[in-house]
C-alpha cells in the first residue's frame, strides 16, 4: 500500500512484555500496531520483552496492520541489542525514541540496513529539528510523545492542548513539506471516551493521519475521527463531477454548495476518496 494512502487511524502501542495483549491485537480493527520495547517495558523485563516480540513477529498473524517496533533510545544499554533483534523479524518500520536530529536517524540507519525509520518526537531539540528530521532519506513517520515533551516543556495539562500546539503544527509542517506520516500523540485517560473523542477530533482538524493509543477501548473512536465521513465522501464526489462538468464546458471553476471548486480543491476530493476506498480495503 502507498505510504500515504495507507489508513493510519489508530495505532496502538502495545508492551512487548506482554503475551496476552500481544495476542489480542491480531483480532482488533487497528490499522497500525506499535510494539513497545521503551517506556512501556520495565527495565527488568527488556531482555524478555525483546525475546519475545521477536518470536511473536516472526511467527506472524498481524495481516494487513502495519506493524512498528519502538526500540529503546541508541544511547541506551538496551538499544543496539534492538536493533540486532528486530532487524529481520518483518517490522514495516523501527521507531526510534526521542530523536533530536537527523543524526539520531542516521545513527539508526547504519545499523538497521533500509527498514523505513519513524521518529518520536517528543523533546524541544527534536521539535526544533523536525524539518531536517522529515528530510532524512530513511525517514517515513512521525509519532508525537506529547507526555515525554509536557515533561519537558513543564506544561500543565489542559484539554485544549495549547501549550503543546505550537510543537504540533511544527512537527506537521515539517512532514507535511517532506512527505512523512505524522500520527498524533496518545490521550492518556484512556476511560474517558468524550475526551478521546474531543482530542482526535482536534487532531484531524489540524491535519494528523490519525492518532496513537493505548488500549483497546480507544480503537473505534479513533477509527470513526480519522476516517472520511459519509459527508466528505458524498462532497468530494459532487465536487468531482461539478469539476468535470465545468472542464468539459470549457470552464476552470465550478460550484457545490455555494462554494468555488478548482484544481486544488479536487486534488482533496481525490484524497478523500483515496483514503475511504483504502479503508474499505483493509476492513474488506
Ligand atoms: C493501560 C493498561 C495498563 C491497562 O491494562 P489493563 O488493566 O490490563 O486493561 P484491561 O483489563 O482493560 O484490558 C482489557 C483487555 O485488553 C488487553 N489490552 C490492554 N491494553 C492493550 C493494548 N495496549 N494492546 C492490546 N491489548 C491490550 C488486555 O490484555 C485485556 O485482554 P483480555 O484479558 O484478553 O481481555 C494497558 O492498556 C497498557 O499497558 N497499555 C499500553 C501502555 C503503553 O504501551 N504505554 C507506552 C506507550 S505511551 C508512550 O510512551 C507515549 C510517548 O512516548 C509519550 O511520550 O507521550
Ligand atoms: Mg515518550
Amino acid at each position: 500500500m502507498e505510504q500515504l494512502a495507507r489508513p493510519y487511524r489508530s495505532v496502538l502501542y502495545i508492551p512487548g512484555s506482554k503475551a496476552r495483549a500481544l495476542e489480542k491485537a491480531k483480532g482488533l480493527p487497528v490499522d497500525a500496531i506499535i510494539f513497545d520495547l521503551e517506556d512501556a517495558v520495565a527495565v527488568e523485563e527488556k531482555a524478555a520483552a525483546r525475546a519475545l516480540l521477536a518470536e511473536t513477529l516472526t511467527a506472524g498473524g498481524y495481516g494487513p496492520r502495519m506493524k512498528i517496533v519502538r526500540i529503546n533510545g541508541l544511547d541506551t544499554e538496551w538499544g543496539a541489542a534492538d536493533v540486532a533483534a528486530m532487524k529481520n523479524v518483518g517490522a514495516d518500520a523501527i521507531l526510534l525514541p526521542k530523536v533530536n536530529s537527523a543524526a539520531d536517524v542516521q545513527a539508526l540507519a547504519d545499523l538497521l540496513g533500509d527498514t523505513p525509520i519513524w521518529a518520536m518526537m517528543e523533546t524541544p531539540l527534536g521539535i526544533l529539528n523536525a524539518a531536517e528530521i522529515a528530510a532524512h532519506p530513511q525517514l517515513t513517520g512521525f509519532v508525537l510523545g506529547t507526555n515525554d515533551l509536557a515533561k519537558d516543556l513543564n506544561t500543565r495539562f489542559r484539554a485544549d492542548r495549547e501549550p503543546l500546539l505550537t510543537s504540533l503544527q511544527l512537527c506537521l509542517l515539517a512532514a507535511r513539506a517532506h512527505g512523512v506520516v505524522a500520527i498524533d500523540g496518545v490521550y492518556n485517560a484512556f476511560k474517558d471516551e468524550e475526551g478521546l473523542r474531543a482530542e482526535c477530533e482536534q487532531g484531524r482538524d489540524m491535519g494528523f493521519d490519525g492518532k496513537t493509543l493505548i488500549h483497546p477501548a480507544q480503537v473505534a473512536i479513533a477509527n470513526e475521527a480519522f476516517a472520511p465521513s459519509e459527508a466528505e465522501i458524498d462532497l468530494a464526489k459532487r465536487q468531482i463531477a461539478a469539476f468535470e462538468a465545468a472542464e468539459a464546458a470549457g470552464q476552470g471553476v465550478a460550484v457545490v454548495d455555494g462554494k468555488i471548486v478548482e484544481n486544488l480543491h479536487i486534488v482533496t476530493a481525490r484524497q478523500t476518496l483515496s483514503k475511504a476506498k483504502a479503508i474499505a480495503a483493509l476492513e474488506g
